[in-house]
């Protein structure tokens, strides 16, 4: 018998034969299957485009790699990672991924189009967030954190251009390139160090600096510095260069500004913490459970979080 085709990217099931009488509908996408529009934005090694499925109308983000770029800056295993990473989300806080394809020169990533772009534009033109923002936005964020830990991901690189928004101004975090899939050891736990990748200087945790490992806290050090930023209306550690950034963030050298609002101040106190099984979120500490539960997350109704109409932001 022939081999049956796989059906799309997400290395679902071989088509059974009965399906394979409908092979119009599973038959793997590409490039001939989408009008592409305007060019959304540029990254170091890809160009994202919007496009539409010819057969649905949907719109689409299309995340176009050029292999001779990938090759030569040796960024294969990030293509690799960032595949297999999202492949595995599923959830409302997370740009999906609905195709992989290539042709000879791309390699092609068919994304959500979170239409409002990057949470920092937003930062940058408001200067500030007030404390319902924030809380709104942090939740949200928190939200898309609890379940890449649950699917054994760390993303190691959260900050505010990777955090997207979509039509509704919801949030939908985006970059798994750099991320970490903790691998099961034998008697199924999760080895929690992750070593090699640095983040994004101003907001890289203290143990990825001082030993070079990321584990699930380090995410929440990058969740303290968001909501300083969201508040402050900059990120909590800024040197003049990286290395200066490097040596505020292990001396813990930050200050609030007048008026920040103690309820946030004392949630940020707890996650910018240098040791990350002291930080509050970490296994140690109650886990994410017991940060969910700070007062500064209190009227947020977790289980209708993504239903909730996005409040204006002033
Ligand atoms: N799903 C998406 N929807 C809308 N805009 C997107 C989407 N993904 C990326 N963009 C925008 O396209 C630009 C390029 O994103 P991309 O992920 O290719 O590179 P990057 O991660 O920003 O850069 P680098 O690869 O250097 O880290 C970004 O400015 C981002 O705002
Ligand atoms: O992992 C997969 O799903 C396939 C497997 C088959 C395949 O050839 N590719 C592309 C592998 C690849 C990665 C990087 C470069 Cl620069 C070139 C080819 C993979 C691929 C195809 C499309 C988009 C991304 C990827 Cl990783």
């Amino acid at each position: 018998t022939p081999t049956l085709p796989r059906t799309n990217s997400d290395n679902s099931q071989q088509t059974s034969k009965a399906q394979l009488s409908h092979t119009s509908s599973v038959r793997k996408k590409g490039v001939k299957d989408f009008e592409f529009g305007k060019t959304l934005g540029e990254g170091s090694y890809s160009t994202v485009v919007s496009a539409r499925d010819r057969s649905n109308g949907r719109e689409y983000a299309v995340k176009i790699l050029d292999k001779k770029h990938i090759i030569k800056e040796k960024k294969v295993k990030y293509v690799n990672i960032e595949k297999n990473t999202l492949n595995k989300m599923n959830h409302p806080g997370i740009v999906r991924l609905y195709y992989t394809f290539q042709d000879p020169d791309s390699l092609y990533f068919v994304l959500d189009h979170a239409k409002n772009g990057e949470l920092l534009t937003f930062i940058k033109k408001l200067g500030s967030f007030d404390l319902n923002c924030t809380q709104y936005y942090a939740s949200q964020i928190l939200s898309a954190i609890e379940y890449m830990h649950s699917q054994g991901v760390i993303h190691r690189d959260l900050k505010p251009e990777n955090i997207l928004l979509d039509d509704k101004m919801h949030v939908k975090v985006t970059d798994f390139g750099t991320a970490k899939i903790l691998e099961q050891n034998a008697d199924g736990e999760e080895d929690d160090r992750a070593n090699s990748f640095v983040g994004t200087a101003e907001y890289v945790s203290p143990e990825l600096l001082k030993e070079k490992a990321a584990c699930k806290s380090s995410d929440f050090w990058a969740l303290g510095c968001i909501i300083y930023q969201l508040i402050a209306g900059r990120p909590p550690f800024k040197g003049t260069n990286e290395y200066r950034t490097f040596q505020r963030i292990v001396n813990l050298e930050y200050s609030f500004p007048d008026g920040f609002p103690p309820i946030a101040k004392d949630l940020v106190q707890k996650l910018l913490v240098l040791n990350p099984s002291e930080r509050l979120g970490s296994a140690g500490k109650g886990g994410v459970e017991r940060l969910k539960a700070h007062s500064f997350f209190q009227g947020i109704d977790w289980d209708a979080l993504w239903q909730q109409p996005a409040p204006r932001l002033l």
